[in-house]
This record gives C-alpha cells, sequence and structure tokens, in this order.
C-alpha cells in the first residue's frame, strides 16, 4: 500500500476548500503504487485521486508531468486530467506535500493480459509519443544515468549479500554499455509504461497514469522500458509471444526506424538497469513504518541478460 504521508478527513476538507467539488464525502487510502501517496477521493457526485507527491517527484517537475497529461487528454487520449484549483492552478500543499487532485479514470490494470491486451497497450504508447510530440514543456529524465550512478553509490555503502551482488552485476552492464551512442527520435515519454499503469475495461484500454517519471527522452527508450515490463513475468522470464505482441501494437501506429530497431536491446539493458537500482535502493532504504511493499530488483535485472542475447 503506498500511503507515505498520511490524511485525516479533516485536513482533506481544508484541502477542498481550494476547489470548486463539493463536500467530502469518503476519502479511501489506494492499495498499490510505490512512488506518490494516493487516496480516493468522493465528493457529492464524483470520485477523484487526490495524490500527495513525494520524494521522487519535486514540486518543479509538476509542469510537466500535470502538464502532459493535460495536454495528452486534450488530444483525446485517454489520460486523467488534473483538477483546477480557484486559483487557476494545479497544485496545493497538504501535510507539507505538493498535493493535486486527479480525474478518475474507470478500469483496472491487467495481472495476466492477453496478446490482444499487451497489443493494445503497444498501440497505445505508440499513441502517446505521437500526441505528446507538441507538448512544448521539456524535462529532464530524473532516473537517468546521473541518478543511476548516485543510487548504485548510496546503495554500494550498505549493500550485502544478494544485494551486493545485484550491485556487481549492474556495475558489470554499467561499465560496458553505452546506451546512448547514437541520435534517435526524442519527445515527451512516460518512461514507467508498466501493466499497473494501464488501464483498461471491456477488453480495450481505459486509462494511462501515473505520468510522475515522465520526462523528455529517447522514445525507442520508453518502447525498452515497456517491453521490459509487459514481456516478463514476476520473477523476470520471458512471456513467451509478449514481446512481439506489444512491439506489433506499437509498430501498428509508428513504425521503428532501423536504427530505433538496432538500438533495442541496449535500450532494454538502460532499461533493465534504471528499474533494478531504484528497486534495490528502495529495498535497502525500505522504511517499515511507511505503507509501501518494495519490489523486486533480481527480477528486474534478469531482464538483462535477455536484452543482451537479443
Ligand atoms: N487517475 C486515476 N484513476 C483511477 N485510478 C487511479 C488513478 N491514478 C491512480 N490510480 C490508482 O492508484 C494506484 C497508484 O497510482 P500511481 O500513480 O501508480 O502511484 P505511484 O505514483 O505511487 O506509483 C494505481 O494503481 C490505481 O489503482
Ligand atoms: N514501475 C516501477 C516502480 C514504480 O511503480 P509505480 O507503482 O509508480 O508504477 C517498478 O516496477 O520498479
Amino acid at each position: 500500500m503506498a500511503v507515505f504521508t498520511p490524511v485525516s478527513d479533516g485536513e482533506a476538507e481544508a484541502f477542498l476548500s481550494d476547489y470548486d467539488l463539493g463536500d467530502l464525502v469518503a476519502l479511501h487510502p489506494i492499495a498499490e503504487g510505490v512512488e506518490n501517496t494516493n487516496y480516493r477521493l468522493e465528493t457529492v457526485g464524483a470520485r477523484h485521486v487526490l495524490t500527495l507527491f513525494e520524494a521522487r517527484t519535486d514540486a518543479g517537475s509538476l509542469p510537466f508531468c500535470l502538464g502532459l497529461t493535460d495536454h495528452l487528454a486534450a488530444r483525446g487520449y485517454p489520460a486523467p486530467r488534473p483538477v483546477r484549483r480557484r486559483d487557476g492552478g494545479w497544485v496545493g500543499t497538504l501535510n507539507g506535500r505538493p498535493a493535486a487532485v486527479i480525474e478518475w479514470l474507470g478500469g483496472a490494470w491487467l495481472r495476466d493480459p492477453s496478446a490482444s491486451e499487451v497489443e493494445a497497450a503497444g498501440a497505445m504508447l505508440a499513441r502517446l509519443h505521437l500526441a505528446a510530440a507538441d507538448f512544448p514543456v521539456p524535462r529532464e529524465n530524473p532516473v537517468g544515468p546521473d541518478a543511476w550512478r548516485t543510487l548504485a553509490d548510496r546503495c554500494a555503502t550498505v549493500a550485502t549479500g544478494e544485494d551486493h551482488a545485484i550491485l556487481d552485476e549492474v556495475e558489470a552492464i554499467l561499465a560496458r554499455l553505452d546506451p546512448w551512442a547514437e541520435d534517435l527520435l526524442t519527445g515527451p515519454i512516460h518512461a514507467d509504461y508498466f501493466p499497473d499503469n494501464v488501464l483498461f475495461a471491456n477488453g480495450a484500454v481505459s486509462g494511462v497514469i501515473d505520468f510522475y517519471f515522465g520526462c523528455t527522452g529517447v522514445l525507442a527508450y520508453d518502447l525498452a522500458v515497456a517491453l521490459s515490463a509487459w514481456g516478463f513475468d514476476g520473477a523476470g522470464r520471458p512471456i513467451p509471444g509478449a514481446v512481439e505482441a506489444f512491439r506489433r501494437g506499437y509498430e501498428s501506429v509508428r513504425p521503428l526506424t532501423p536504427a530505433e530497431s538496432a538500438a533495442l536491446p541496449r535500450l532494454g539493458q538502460a532499461a533493465a538497469v534504471r528499474f533494478t537500482l531504484t528497486r534495490l535502493h528502495d529495498r535497502i532504504f525500505h522504511d517499515p513504518t511507511k505503507l509501501v511493499t518494495p519490489k523486486d530488483p533480481a527480477a528486474f535485472l534478469r531482464r538483462a541478460a535477455w536484452w543482451a542475447e537479443a
């Protein structure tokens, strides 16, 4: 469960006084996610998400993250619109954290999507890249190579046993990998397009959420992240046909250039390093008083070996 910063009904009511959303009916902690605090916010006749932004989502990134979802939604893409406060802004402060109210999107994420659902998710990522292309705000990747170095160094100060072995493997990959070796098409990317961020209803994508790692980046890297997320099971084993199905869906909307295709194996290894390091860091420095379940870094690192052979 991801609640890092608890919110009482009274605190939510006071926060809501800056919106035209009516009175609070109920506030429920949301039992998913690992980055930010999320509550389901019920007001009279409406449902929204109340998000308090935690350490990896600094306030300076919100004009990009919320602006991008607003931009996409305005183009008919199923991203959640942030709700404007009476002062015209999107972001207030709640219990010391930047906080926003976001449109609630129906549907649910799929733990075991079919090949056609994986293909639909791939097509929706390509649609995101096309619809976001003219979004003018830039944001550097908050979990790019500089952050990998910081995360690895911080973990190395205390890692033992399995954690240390994971770090050694990551360092070996970093020593031989130059993921951004050539110029590839860039633009706004989601950068965390995992199954738990894609909602489905009746076999079709009904929502794409959680743009808080969104940034300006290489489009094929975003695809490599998504293939690494959708193409493997919880233990890091490839799911037969899933990488192909996702890529087929993506390329049905935006065919890759030959250079992008050729770059995928090294971008996939970069994706494996990125998520292994954040998972390892969050497991090592996990605060047991916070309601969040750390994810398994080793399962993500297994993707690197697959990509190296691809
Ligand atoms: N706009 C939304 N509509 C419906 N459910 C949402 C929405 N945003 C978040 N959620 C729910 O909250 C959970 C956690 O949200 P997410 O943004 O992924 O959190 P985190 O940033 O901590 O990873 C999601 O898995 C989903 O169940
Ligand atoms: N997708 C990342 C962690 C971030 O999770 P989310 O709940 O914000 O989607 C991972 O799997 O390591």
